[in-house]
């Protein structure tokens, strides 16, 4: 777990040896501590290097250990000895220094980064903080500001940011082992006292009070509930106001509280259901690792709408040469306007060049005989959809993969007009599509394994979380939102105001609730897809009864918002009111209260009060309720994966851990129990009927979300 050698006669390099990030697990500890002491009883060793094998320094603590019991040697006396030790130690910076791999190097007396090298304590987005000493030290070498900025927000940095900010002594191109081994040859004899960083005093400004209130009225309005980077500012306080070993005991404290609170389980979750929804499977058992993509080259996207533009702009940024087709000239020349302009803002903000030589727009389909891949972004009407599908099929060359960005039509249902279904795939980009960074790749019944791999693997290269779903009505993200979505209108009807449902969701965690986010997105899309669907309008089976579609409880109050131009944010009006089209700031409407007061005594209904407990459970227990389905069905292959698309999504509070992982928290047989209740109260929402799985696995005696797989495999899966 840790090679040592004694290099140039005189220097003991200690390598890390645990791939794939040289983690700290328990034997590498132990194998630093067991080096460290051999390096130092040894007389002809007159300095240390530490360093990672495979171009990696280090990735910090092993996260899986912290689901269990600590065993082997605690860190933290590992690290201090390195410290104290009397012969100069120093860190060979290569790949990454992440959280206790970063605090690895804060104990060396000097630190030689390699210029590719990224640096930073990401603990916070895992939930904890900097617990061996990062919290105490990082402040005493940079400084406050820049060590609270950097702990509370969990940044990498790059080489020469850090040597810039004092982290680093130095930033090489050449090997960054070797070049440590010479600057340990010519630290010996060199005082330490002053290379000790727990030694050093914390330059502490003297508006420190206001400097910690801005960073938590900050971090407060960022991360709504999250603890983390509270604990990490109050760490920060004690490391300006302490001196180290009290301001160690206050991060074990800060620590162990973290550690408790359930939102470090929650976001260490999120980081290991992030990697595995990377690992797909199908039914014919092709899989992430057996399964080659194909490498593309040149893209092709149909229609610059929003969408279109956004597909572009993701393709074009990782060198991708992309033909945009429009139908006419006029949305072509303005979708040409829109996509170059987004390409320079985001090139300028990473600081490299547009990729405008990659582009090319046309309004003949006639122009994509050559590409690769082509994904198909225009209205959301089958019909067109299909007439698409036609053109291309004879068109584009017999191996050009042809995707779709439909967010819930039949993906086999295009590939049936298509003379090659086994290359067609859905990609479903979330809008604005440069920006989201979730991608579902749709797994028709035909797609082979090659069309997925290659739709995942474009998705990464996109910089997407890429998830593979199966092809059902709104695939996942979308027909778990119907129930959610469905509820909160229901309440609405029962006597809450659309205030006090998204006050309910955002005090639960969610930046914004969802009637403030219904209005952010546009009320007129749902509006569409229900007249559509045949839900409202003209088009409604006149035997309907009211408040009734299909049998089942229907709520027609969105459809009103509608009918009166109100369509959110951009109308100026919706759920709430603005005061201008375009606006933020949404204030409640008296007009949307009279509209809920006339509507309930149109129906008599009796609005009753309705507690936020009710709310969050009838919201949220729906939504995991249709997730179990989803997983029954086959159509989503892990609940870690429906987390991940919730939380990439749906911006589902991550320290929550998504809909799947918070109802595992909450206890699945409270959640059944709740099910059970709220259906009986209305017995005309089938989603609230709790699912066959969500039963069987209160009966299994509710295993942990890892695993439930167990429970689904024998159920037959699309994925
Ligand atoms: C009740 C009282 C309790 C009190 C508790 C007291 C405890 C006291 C001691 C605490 C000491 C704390 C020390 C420290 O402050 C805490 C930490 O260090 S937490 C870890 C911080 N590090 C990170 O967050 C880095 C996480 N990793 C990454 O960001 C990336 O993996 C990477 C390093 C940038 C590499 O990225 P990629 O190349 O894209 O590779 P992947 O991400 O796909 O990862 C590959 C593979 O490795 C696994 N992995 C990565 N990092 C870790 C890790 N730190 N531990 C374990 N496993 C890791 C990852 O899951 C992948 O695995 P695979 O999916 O292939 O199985």
């Amino acid at each position: 777990m840790a090679r040592y050698e004694l290099v140039k006669r005189s220097v003991a390099l200690i390598t890390l040896t645990n791939p794939p990030v040289n983690a700290l697990s328990s034997p590498v500890r132990h194998a630093i501590a067991k080096s460290m002491e051999r390096a130092l009883s040894d007389p002809k060793v007159t300095a240390v290097v530490i360093c990672g094998e495979n171009g990696r320094f280090c990735g910090g603590a092993d996260i899986r250990e912290f689901a269990g019991p600590l065993r082997g040697p605690p860190l933290i006396p590992v690290l201090d000895a390195i410290e104290a030790g009397r012969k100069p130690v120093v860190a060979a910076i290569e790949g990454v220094a992440l959280g206790g791999g970063f605090e690895l190097a804060l104990v060396c007396h000097y630190r030689i980064a390699h210029s590719k090298a990224r640096l930073g304590l990401p603990e916070v987005t895992l939930g904890i903080l900097p617990a061996a000493g990062g919290s105490q030290r990082l402040p005493r070498l940079i400084g406050i500001p820049a060590a609270l900025e950097l702990i509370t927000t969990g940044r990498h940095i790059s080489a020469q940011e850090a040597l810039k900010l004092g982290i680093v002594d130095q930033v090489t191109d050449q090997n960054a082992c070797e070049m440590a081994v010479e600057f340990a040859l010519k630290s010996v004899g060199k005082p330490l006292s002053s290379r000790r960083v727990s030694m050093l005093t914390t330059p502490c400004p003297p508006d420190l009070d206001a400097l910690l209130e801005a960073a938590t009225m900050q971090v407060k309005k960022k991360a709504r509930g999250v603890m983390a980077p509270l604990a990490c500012i109050q760490a920060v306080r004690a490391a300006a106001t302490m001196p180290f070993s009290k301001g160690m005991k206050r991060e074990s404290e800060l620590m162990t509280t973290l550690f408790n609170s359930g939102q470090a389980q929650a976001f260490q979750y999120c980081f290991f259901a992030q990697r595995t929804a990377g690992k797909w499977t199908l039914p014919s058992g092709a899989q992430w690792n057996n399964s080659k993509p194909r490498e593309i080259r040149s893209a092709a996207v149909i229609g610059l709408g929003t969408m279109g533009r956004g597909i572009v702009v993701s393709l074009a940024r990782v060198g991708i040469s992309v033909i945009a087709v429009e139908s006419e000239k006029k949305l072509l020349e303005n979708g040409r306007q829109m996509v170059i302009g987004m390409l320079e803002r985001d090139a300028k903000r990473r600081g490299v060049s547009a990729s405008l030589n990659l582009l090319k727009f046309t309004l003949s389909l006639q122009d994509l005989k050559d590409v690769d891949l082509v994904i198909e972004a225009v209205f959301e009407d089958m019909a067109l959809k299909k007439r698409v599908f036609q053109e291309l099929s004879k068109v584009c060359r017999p191996t050009t993969l042809l995707c779709t960005n439909t967010s819930g039509l039949d993906v086999d249902a295009l590939a049936g007009v298509t003379n090659r279904p086994h290359l067609v795939a859905g990609m479903h980009f979330f809008s604005p599509a440069h920006v989201m960074k979730l991608l579902e790749v749709v797994c028709g019944p035909r797609s082979s394994s090659e069309t997925i791999a290659t739709a995942m693997s474009l998705g990464k290269k996109m910089g997407k979380v890429s998830v593979a779903v199966g092809n059902c009505p709104g695939f996942v993200g979308n027909r778990m939102l119907k129930p959610y979505l469905d509820q909160a209108t229901f309440l609405l009807e029962e006597g809450a105001t659309p205030e006090q449902i998204d006050k309910a969701l955002e005090d639960f965690g969610f930046a914004m609730g969802v009637f403030r986010m219904s209005d952010l997105a546009g009320l007129d899309v749902g509006w569409r897809v229900r007249k559509e669907s045949g839900l409202t309008g003209p088009d409604v089976d006149s035997k309907n009864p009211p408040r009734r579609r299909q049998g089942h409880r229907y709520c027609p109050i969105p459809d009103m918002v509608c009918e009166q131009g109100r369509f959110g944010q951009k109308t100026g009006r919706g759920w709430y009111m603005y005061d201008k089209p375009g606006d933020t700031n949404a204030k409640p409407d008296p007009l949307i209260q009279n509209l809920l007061e006339t509507y309930r005594s149109r129906y008599g209904i009796q609005p009753r009060n309705i507690s936020d407990q009710e709310i969050i459970e009838r919201c949220l227990f729906v939504l995991a309720n249709e997730g179990f389905r989803i997983l029954e069905d086959g159509m989503a292959a892990r609940p870690e994966d429906i987390d991940v698309i919730y939380l990439f999504g749906y911006a589902f509070p991550r320290h929550r851990g998504g809909p799947m992982f918070y109802v595992s928290m909450v206890g699945l047989e409270r959640v059944l129990e709740r099910l059970e209740h709220y259906h009986q109260a209305h017995p005309d929402v089938p989603h609230l009927e709790p699912s066959a799985l969500l039963k069987k696995l209160v009966a299994c005696g509710s295993p942990p979300v890892q695993k439930w797989r167990e429970y689904i495999k024998t159920m037959h899966s699309h994925l």
